[in-house]
């Protein structure tokens, strides 16, 4: 059976995991559920995603919920198909260093690249709420901050995790996405290797396709 996934087609954390499912080219049925209707925070919803969020992936009636815990599912599911985006776990120093990058884009990028998305982009656009500019201001100058890090770790390596790329690159292209939309244009302008890296990974097939919008129905690929 196709896997279900529920979520929002215009949810970061929806669009995190669908870009996966195309990356690896993982037969896939998008379930919308609106978040403006409160579709996830009806009883029947809740039942199964007990926080009421987006997105959830159910497997033939196993359900799995949080973005970056599904894509882990889909690599340790998939292993072989598509390129390879967890190193190998018995490789005890790349598996280290994936896990860092994972920690990275949590602890450093993920709360402050999402307010300033969310202030710039996400409240103006889809909420019709205005930008509240403290929250945003304070969030761009740690964003950064932190890209001032991210600057020295690619000048040294293609990826966030070594030169092979991983789910922990992915990971950024949502919010990454929804901030240069929310007019702050640091992952282009902060320094040659991050512009490096963010134009590598935001150009990927399976992010301009899953931007273009997810269609109905069941996704197959060739
Ligand atoms: N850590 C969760 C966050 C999920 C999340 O915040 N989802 C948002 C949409 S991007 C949502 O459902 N918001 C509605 C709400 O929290 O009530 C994940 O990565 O899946």
């Amino acid at each position: 059976m196709v896997l279900k996934l529920y979520g929002s087609p215009v949810a970061s954390c929806t669009l995190r995991v669908a870009v996966v499912l195309y990356e690896k080219k993982i037969p896939f049925e998008l379930y919308p559920i609106d978040l403006q209707k409160g579709e996830h925070k009806v009883p029947t919803y809740l039942e199964k995603q007990p926080f009421g969020q987006v997105p959830l992936l159910d497997d033939d009636g196993f359900v799995v919920f949080e973005s970056r815990a599904i894509c882990r599912y889909l690599e340790a599911k998939y292993p072989n198909q598509g390129p390879k985006l967890v190193p190998a776990s018995s490789d005890l120093k790349a598996t280290a260093l994936f896990e860092q990058a994972a920690s990275i884009e949590t602890a450093n990028f993920d709360s402050f690249a999402g307010k300033v998305a969310v202030e710039g982009y996400i409240k103006p656009q889809f909420f019709n709420l205005p930008k509240n500019q403290v929250v945003y201001d304070e969030a761009a100058k740690t964003l950064s901050a932190k890209l001032d890090a991210y600057e020295k770790i690619l000048s040294r390596q293609k990826y966030l995790a070594g030169d092979e790329l991983t789910l922990a690159d992915l990971y950024h292209l949502p919010f990454g996405t929804n901030v240069a939309a929310a007019g702050c244009d640091l992952l282009t302008s902060k320094g040659p290797n991050v512009t490096r890296w963010w134009k590598d990974i935001s150009s990927r097939e399976s992010w301009t396709a899953v931007k273009k919008g997810i269609p109905a129905g069941a996704i197959e690929f060739d």
